[in-house]
């Protein structure tokens, strides 16, 4: 029988932690979607697999303190890992928490499906817990795999388009500021200014990893024929930068996706500079369609449009998913719409939520409880991206008094869909 040990790895087993990763190999790493859904991360077709070089470059990458790889060892062999990197969630009220983003998780081919990944996922979440991180959070490759860790979908995004002939936009607008194209090594300063700003205002956003936004300056063309990036910001009456996109305009032999231009990344911070950024990119010169990705689901753009069916939603799908790991510290660090007072029993808890717009406070009770859920439930419901009554309907949830559902979804509630445009 085999010996299976699951601790962090050492510095010097760096390399042998990215041998297993599926890039490296040269595998898929998400399910096959068209590269215009990743906004430009092509994460499939697979790419060769990586050199003795790259892997060198790589593992200085692992080698860093916000990086906190677990591995399994399989009669002494690395098999399989994943790691925890330290970011931060925008929380209703504004509070910007720790958050253990699980990422890098792969077991080699040949030893998958034999508990390798749970007792990985196992020592992670503990790990999390021991530092105070009372949420953890990934993106998922595949839907099946991590509700039985107690994960569940938290943010969605859409993919949509609108053929430029019918962006026609409902009322006139004088731009105030102005707009401006600008090199990559320019949008490598706006952006990470830009996105700190978003992030403090936006429920679900998360902060960048260190060096997220070097790459922009150097540019560079992907393989896949999508062409270069191209930079625009929009400056407010003062000058100062309030919004910026970075689209392409990928080339393509078919004549159906010809005359595309693809918005890989869009963020505002006031209407002006919304409208002002869409108009140009809905109306850019001898292009047909524009196609926008990893976008929110509450797009207000679908409501500036003459016609509103002109925005075409192409792909949903889900974006971050939580998993709570302390209920009534998670529960406190949030505010809530509405003042209410609640008992929720969670798996084997039972919790007396006490809610206002200033806070909560949340405490053990043997009180009868209004509703019961499991933690993924509530790690759905935790930003607000999800409505208890879905949840209920699919009966995930039970309600034991009258209004109780809606009670929990008037307490939850943002203003604005909980959205992150940015990962790990
Ligand atoms: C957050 C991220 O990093 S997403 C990237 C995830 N990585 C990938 O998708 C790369 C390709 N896949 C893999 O490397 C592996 O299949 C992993 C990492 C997903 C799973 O590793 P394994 O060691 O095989 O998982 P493990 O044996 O611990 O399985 C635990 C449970 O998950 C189930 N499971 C594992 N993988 C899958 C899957 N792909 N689809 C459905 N169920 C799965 C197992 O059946 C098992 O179920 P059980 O609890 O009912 O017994």
């Amino acid at each position: 029988m085999s010996i299976v040990e699951v601790r962090p790895i050492t510095a010097d087993e760096a390399k042998e932690y990215l041998r297993v990763l599926p890039y490296v190999n040269g595998f898929p790493q998400e399910e096959p979607e068209p590269s215009a859904w990743y906004a430009g991360q092509a994460a499939w077709p697979p790419q060769v697999p990586a050199t003795e070089a790259d892997l060198e470059r790589h593992a200085a990458g692992v080698q860093v303190d916000w990086f906190r790889p677990q591995a399994a060892f399989v009669d002494g062999k690395l098999a399989g890992g994943s790691a925890i990197v330290s970011v931060e969630l925008t929380v209703p009220g504004g509070r910007q928490v720790a958050l253990g983003g699980v990422t890098s998780t792969a077991v080699l081919p040949t030893y998958r499906r034999r508990g390798l990944l749970r007792q990985i996922m196992s020592a992670m979440l503990a790990d999390c817990r021991e530092r105070g991180e009372f949420l953890a959070g990934l993106s998922a490759s595949e839907g099946t795999i991590y509700g039985r860790y107690g994960f569940a979908p938290a943010t969605f995004q859409h993919r949509w388009e609108v053929q430029r002939a019918d962006a026609a936009f409902r009322t006139d607008f004088t731009d105030p500021g102005t707009l401006d194209l600008i090199d990559g090594a320019a949008a490598a300063e706006v952006w990470p200014v830009l996105h700190e700003q978003v992030r403090a205002e936006r429920v679900g956003e998360i902060s960048p990893l260190p060096g997220k936004w070097t790459g922009l300056a150097s540019g560079g063309l992907p393989a896949d024929g999508s062409g270069p990036a191209h930079h625009l910001v929009h400056r407010d009456a003062r000058g100062v930068v309030d919004g910026a996109a970075i689209f392409r305009l990928p080339w393509s032999p078919d004549a159906a996706q010809a005359g595309v231009l693809q918005v890989e990344a869009f963020e505002s911070l006031t209407f002006d500079a919304y409208r002002a950024l869409w108009g140009l990119l809905l109306d850019f010169d001898l292009t047909k369609r524009v196609v926008a990705a990893r976008r929110p689901v509450d797009e207000p753009l679908r409501w500036m449009l003459t016609n509103p069916r002109a925005l075409k939603l192409k792909l949903t799908r889900d974006n971050l998913w939580l998993r709570i790991l302390d209920v009534p510290a998670a529960l406190e660090a949030r505010t809530y719409a509405t003042t209410d007072t609640l008992v929720l029993e969670v798996d084997s808890g039972r919790w007396l939520l006490d809610a206002g717009p200033d806070g909560a406070s949340c405490t053990a009770t043997d009180r009868p409880a209004d509703l019961t859920l499991s933690v993924n439930e509530l790690g759905s419901l935790y930003l607000g991206g999800v409505r208890a009554g879905e949840l209920a309907y699919s009966n995930r949830i039970t309600a034991y008094t009258p209004n109780a559902l809606s009670r929990l979804d008037a307490l939850l509630r943002p203003d604005r869909a909980p959205h992150n445009a940015v990962g790990f």
